[in-house]
């Protein structure tokens, strides 16, 4: 129904304000991040990732990007610590990417991209009944995102990219049990972190970012993988490869991003 939004000149990231005015607020994202201008705050601690009992549900393509989901109809997977208040439970991960050699990360290092990014999303199932109810709450997801350089392979992420012809088309989906997202993090949990909003719309100001320092390495061929997904259905005439699905960097406003120590 209607006019959706993309990321093509017509519907991408320039138009969403039409639609969505949150997108002109004021704790949008993603952003640059300035790590001489970050706050080491030690009262900042460590973050815990506590996926061993996660449970994978399916892998699908929403048009926008390839996404995971979990079981959330309990606490068995969850982020907490750091800036958190209490745990907040594992939804789903997708990612971010550009075209061929070129960036695709939306937050940025002092103006740098990386080739692509990893968002973990949580949401706080402690003051909140349903997903989304937290989708659009102040504090109502924690998004974890790692940055993605190009290298060597990553061992694990054959997994993903195995898998990545079972949804080419918009609106597919198929089984993706036993995959724990641990092993797509790189070994320090270092982060900035900041308070800020979905990156697609509706794009909700509810998300504590939690951005890691140290990306994980991936090689070309297997993100090249990526862009053999499609942002159209199976029954559109228009084929257009899924790529350069990121927002550019946001206005900081009157925030201020904190280091972990
Ligand atoms: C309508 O509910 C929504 C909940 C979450 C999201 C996310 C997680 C968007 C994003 O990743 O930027 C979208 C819609
Ligand atoms: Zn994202």
């Amino acid at each position: 129904t209607g006019h959706h939004w993309g990321y093509g000149k017509e519907d991408g990231p320039s138009a969403w304000h039409r639609q969505y005015p949150v997108a002109k607020g004021n704790r949008q994202s993603p952003i640059d991040i300035i790590p001489n201008e970050a706050r080491r705050d030690s009262t900042l601690g460590p973050i815990f990732l506590k996926y061993d009992q996660c449970r994978s549900l399916n892998i699908a393509n929403n048009g926008h990007s390839v996404v995971v989901e979990f079981d959330d109809s309990d606490d068995r997977s969850v982020v907490l610590g750091g800036p958190l208040d209490n745990p907040y439970r594992l939804k789903q991960f997708h990612f971010h990417w550009g075209g061929k050699g070129c960036e695709g990360s939306e937050h940025t290092v002092a103006g740098v991209g990386y080739a692509s990014e990893l968002h973990v999303v949580h949401w706080n199932a402690v003051k909140y009944k349903t997903y989304n109810d937290a989708a659009a709450a102040p504090d109502g997801l924690a998004v974890l995102g790692i940055f993605l350089e190009l290298g060597d392979d990553h061992r694990w992420l054959h997994m993903i990219t195995d898998a990545l012809y079972t949804v080419k088309f918009k609106g597919s989906a198929t089984d993706f049990k036993g995959f724990n997202p641990k092993c797509l993090l790189p070994s320090s949990l270092h982060y900035w972190t900041y308070l800020g909003s979905l990156t697609t719309p509706p794009l909700h100001e509810s998300v504590t970012w939690i951005v890691l320092k140290e990306p994980i390495v991936v090689s070309e061929k297997q993100l090249g993988m990526f862009r053999m997904l499609q942002f159209n259905g199976e029954e559109e005439d228009q084929r257009m490869r899924m790529e350069n699905n990121f927002r550019p960097p946001q206005n900081l406003k009157e925030r201020i991003v904190r280091s972990s120590n």
